[in-house]
């Protein structure tokens, strides 16, 4: 696992951005798996900034989903599909044909989550999946204790996560589905490189149980160190509990430039 510590959030955004971009000239049609929330922004806003001066060429990445809330009605703003067609797929001027998702209003959701499996199989396999983390740990919305081996599935969230995401849903926690679809953790460790991107003291407790801490289901992204190639981005502040960020800063001040994250 490597850890990069940058300045802020814009700094990861723009470095997370460009080994998109490097992936994207090297594979045209990667299939990129991107997360929600708020921490992933300024990923998105660096990517379609290259995409519109013609530092790379989108027009044929191919975009997939982490997670879904279930039973939200279809296009409402704040399901993850609408979500991802406005922050991603739009502004890189790409169209709901380059997207897959799983389908959060099913009527029969264990198949719904069998058949995002299978289609993300038969697309390839995710090429670099975007993730987030939780401030429980959480990936995508494998929340504690999710199994490590786990395939997309529904989940219950914690009381913590239907709290944190109230301020998506006017701070009304009533609002917030309880259950959702999510990449299991088996699955989400099948992309070919993962790269977690954390910012702002509230998740410094959670970055140092994922990357110091021993692998366990209770810090579901404690997984990521069994990954052959997994990036964790975090800035000052999500780097501050940390015991070997001095390591990883001089590790990667002196990293050769020809690597890429
Ligand atoms: N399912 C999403 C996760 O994929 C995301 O990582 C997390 C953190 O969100 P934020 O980046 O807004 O803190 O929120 C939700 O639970």
């Amino acid at each position: 696992m490597e850890v990069v510590i940058v300045p802020d959030a814009k700094a990861g955004g723009e470095l997370i951005a460009e080994a998109m971009a490097a992936l994207l000239r090297r594979k045209p049609d990667a299939l990129l798996g991107v997360a929600t929330g708020s921490t992933p922004l300024p990923i998105y806003e660096a990517l379609t900034g290259k995409v519109q001066r013609g530092e790379v060429d989108a027009s044929k990445a191919r975009i997939c989903q982490l997670d879904e809330y279930v039973g939200l009605p279809a296009g409402h703003p704040e399901s993850y599909r609408a979500t991802v067609l406005r922050q991603v797929v739009e502004p890189l001027g790409l169209t709901e044909a380059s997207f897959m998702g799983p389908d959060g209003s099913a009527s029969d959701i264990p198949a719904a989550c069998e058949a995002y499996d299978r289609a993300l199989a038969e697309a390839g396999g995710v090429d670099l999946q975007l993730l987030g983390i939780g401030t429980d740990g959480h990936i995508g919305f494998n929340e504690p204790c999710s199994s490590l081996a786990s395939r997309t599935r529904i989940k219950t969230l914690t009381e913590q996560t239907l709290v944190d995401n109230a301020r998506f849903f006017d701070g009304d926690i009533e609002q917030v589905p309880h259950h959702v679809i999510t990449q299991g953790i088996g699955t989400i460790m099948e992309a070919r490189h993962l790269v977690l991107l954390a910012t702002g003291e509230g998740k410094a407790d959670a970055v140092a149980a994922t990357v110091e801490g021993p692998v366990a289901a209770i810090v579901p992204a404690s997984a990521l160190q069994l990954h052959r190639h997994a990036t964790v981005v975090v800035d000052e502040a999500a780097a501050s509990k940390l015991k070997l960020a001095d390591y990883f800063r001089h590790t990667y001040a002196n990293k050769p430039t020809w690597q890429g994250l």
